[in-house]
């Protein structure tokens, strides 16, 4: 069945250059997804563990203002492990070279081989705040306060669950 989503999502013109002709330009899947998939410009195998900077053929020239991320696709992660190291990677408005990709294969026993054209990972194009950064004495006071890391309590391990019943 046809996607009947509307896409309301507004369009931004973003400048691009193929380095790699023959590889398709990043594209939307379905209207109103986030991402747009990039393809690796080469072919790759990743040994478990290991990690590689991956072209993607292409160059962009994003506005003043935006950023483009680089988030990994959850298919492949949950069928391969395959990850982005530094997710999300962060394209700057003035970077003008290749964008690529830092794979890394978190399967503990499989290789993961990759052909060059695969969509290997998703470029998020969105608005950003420049922060200036204004230094104070103290901090205005929060509900939450300085409590994180777990402080309003995570999960019970599967483990400890069942140690529990069988008390
Ligand atoms: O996954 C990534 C991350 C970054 N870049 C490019 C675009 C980005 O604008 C530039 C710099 O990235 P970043 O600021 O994350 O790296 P850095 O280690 O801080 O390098 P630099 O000192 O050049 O800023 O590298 C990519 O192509 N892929
Ligand atoms: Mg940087």
């Amino acid at each position: 069945m046809p996607d009947q989503t509307p896409d309301r999502t507004p369009d931004l013109d973003v400048a691009i250059v193929r380095l790699d002709p023959d590889l398709p330009l990043p594209s939307y899947a379905h209207p109103g997804d986030a991402g747009a998939d990039l393809h690796a410009a080469v072919d790759v195998e990743l040994q478990p563990g290991e990690r590689a900077l991956v072209p993607t053929g292409i160059s962009i020239a994003l506005p003043d203002g935006f950023v483009a991320l680089i988030h990994p696709r959850s298919g492949l992660a949950a069928r391969h492990g395959l990850s982005i190291v530094n997710t999300p990677g962060t394209v700057d408005a003035g970077y003008r070279g290749e964008i690529k990709v830092l794979l890394v294969n978190h399967d503990r026993t499989e290789p993961v081989a990759l052909r060059r054209g695969d969509r290997i990972a998703q470029l998020v194009v969105q608005r950003f705040e420049r922060a200036r950064f204004v230094e104070v004495d103290a901090l205005p006071e929060s509900v939450r306060g300085a409590g994180g890391y777990g402080s309003t309590g995570g999960f019970t391990p599967a483990a400890q669950r069942d140690h529990e019943r069988s008390d």
